[in-house]
């Protein structure tokens, strides 16, 4: 799917979009990774970036976006594990992210960051850890383009989906429902394969990030197949 027409489709969708999350990529052959997966129909890329402060990891900054942009009109969905996100918006932007998520937890002035991201030509996105309570992003439903449910604690791939998160999967939806805002996509990150893909849509997301089930199969287009599979519930359901 090219760049400029993923969000205008989330109105039409019947099915979630993927986005295999480069964290569980081989880095020593990140361009044909992303290669692959584009051919085996990967919606977006997803980036985690990560500082070591914000999550106890690191991973790629700008540079690694603007090589990989030279080669892809893939979406590329940036997500921000990292304290004070605002330093590198413009950054991003520059090198050719197109949504630019950041954490609810990582920055008092997420409103802000928000609207500047916009008028850059972003999608704003907002995350939440497992942990954090819906309630801390309603304001912020209002204006997002994007809200991303973690289903682990961020900062690695691999870890076990936290089943619970599923009802604030629900929960925000429901909110977004209730805003007249019922089509802005929610993305679920961490843990997610077939069986747990099911669970979230079912709850309400629209985007699946899968790092392991995408990149440890041998062919990835078995699990991008699987999740592009499930179907969206109807509406009214
Ligand atoms: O944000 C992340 C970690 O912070 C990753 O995107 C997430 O964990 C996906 O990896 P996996 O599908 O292997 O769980």
């Amino acid at each position: 799917m090219k760049r400029d027409e993923s969000f205008a489709l989330f109105a039409q969708i019947d099915r979630p979009l993927v986005a295999p999350s480069l964290l569980s990529a081989d880095f020593a052959r990140l361009l044909e990774d992303v290669r692959d997966v584009e051919a085996k129909g990967a919606d977006w890329l997803h980036w985690d970036v990560m500082d070591g402060h914000f999550v106890p990891n690191l991973t790629f900054g700008p540079p690694v976006v603007k090589a990989l942009r030279r080669h892809t009109d893939l979406f590329f969905d940036v997500h921000l594990m990292v304290e004070a996100p605002q330093r590198l918006l413009e950054a991003f932007r520059d090198v050719g992210a197109d949504a630019f998520t950041l954490h609810i937890e990582a920055d008092p002035h997420a409103h802000r960051a928000i609207k500047a991201a916009q008028s850059m030509g972003m999608k704003a996105g907002i995350s939440l850890n497992p942990s954090t309570p819906c309630e801390a992003i309603r304001p912020l439903l209002h204006e997002v383009d994007l809200v991303l449910v973690m289903s682990v604690n961020p900062g690695f791939g691999g870890q076990a989906f936290i089943p619970w998160v599923k009802d604030k999967v629900a929960r925000i939806r429901k909110m977004l429902v209730e805003l007249g805002r019922p089509h802005v996509p929610i993305s679920v990150d961490g843990g997610i394969n077939a069986e747990t893909g099911r669970e979230v849509v079912e709850a309400g997301a629209t985007v699946l990030v899968a790092g392991t089930y995408v990149f440890g199969a041998k062919d990835r287009g078995e699990p991008i197949a699987a999740l592009k599979s499930i179907p969206l519930p109807r509406e009214g359901k």
